[in-house]
């Protein structure tokens, strides 16, 4: 059997529960060689955000060198990239190495409100990640910032967004219903041609940093295995609706969701 690999290109998130450190205990998880290339680090737990320290993007850039020229990859994903020098670096890097399966999680605010991208760079996001992308996973404040949109609220307005965003070249859209309210988190995919719902119970907790993360390392590991989309989306809403639903209960502030929850399900 060939051991299957996954990139993560990422801020640190001190605290574990995002960022780097979210994807790489997903791509254990889910079986996958994990492999990170930083682009901040942040001084971050529970509670907030406490510092940001951008990577230079030559450093970023020598960094894709490292991984990309000697052990190559099966699937990547982009996290916090910070600002457009970061992003151009990152697109150049992906197009010269042809790396397949990209997973574009357009993060950009933290859930205590801390700025993770700066505002000048969602253009260079659009014009320069979005037509590499296998799949985009906005949440719902990330596609309205997106495409422009005043408000996403109902189904028919995530249809309208993701329909943007495949305009827009990434080939795969999934609009995340985690900010919504109602009983269930109901997520939108569209590959284009037809749309399909993926729906859990809504868990009333607290504990929900790093889930955008995670859910987006669980795709990239499934299309790193070697799932279709579709198959890869559906895993991951398993895999984060089960690392919700069992919360660690650390730290003072929005703790972090439970990695080890899905395979101890699967045992
Ligand atoms: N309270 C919740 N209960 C169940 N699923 C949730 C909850 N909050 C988010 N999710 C799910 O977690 C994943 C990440 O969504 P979201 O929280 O919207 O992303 P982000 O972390 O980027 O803001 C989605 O599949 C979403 O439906
Ligand atoms: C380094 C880093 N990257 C991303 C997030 C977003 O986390 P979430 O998945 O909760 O939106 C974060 N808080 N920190």
């Amino acid at each position: 059997m060939s051991i299957k690999k996954a990139l993560t290109v990422a801020g640190s998130d001190s605290g574990g529960g995002a960022g780097i450190q979210a994807d790489l205990k997903t791509f254990q998880e889910l079986g996958v060689y994990g492999m990170s290339v930083l682009t901040a680090l942040t001084a971050q737990n529970t509670t907030g955000v406490y510092g940001v320290h951008p990577v230079p993007p030559e450093f970023v850039a020598q960094q894709m060198d490292a991984v990309l020229s000697d052990l190559g990859t099966n699937a990547v994903k982009t996290g916090m990239l910070f600002d457009s020098a970061i992003i151009e670096t990152v697109a150049r890097k992906l197009k010269e190495y042809g790396v397949p399966n990209y997973v574009l999680d357009p993060v950009m605010v933290a859930k205590g409100g801390a700025p993770l991208l700066l505002q000048e760079a969602v253009d260079a996001m659009k014009e320069h990640l979005l037509p590499l992308a296998m799949v985009v996973t906005p949440n719902l404040p990330e596609a309205e910032l997106l495409t422009g949109m005043e408000k996403i609220e109902t189904h028919e307005q995530m249809r309208e967004a993701a329909r943007i965003l495949h305009e827009w070249g990434a080939q795969n859209v999934v609009i995340k219903g985690g900010h919504s309210t109602g009983d269930f988190a109901t997520d939108l995919l569209y590959d284009g041609r037809e749309f399909v719902e993926l729906s859990a119970a809504r868990f009333h907790t607290e504990h929900t940093h790093g889930t955008g993360c995670t859910f987006a390392a669980a795709i990239t590991a499934g299309l790193a295995s070697g799932k279709t989309v579709r198959e890869a989306v559906e895993q991951a809403k398993q895999f984060i609706t089960a690392a919700i639903s069992h919360p660690l209960g650390i730290g003072h502030g929005h703790g972090p969701t439970n990695h080890w929850a899905y395979r101890a399900k699967e045992r």
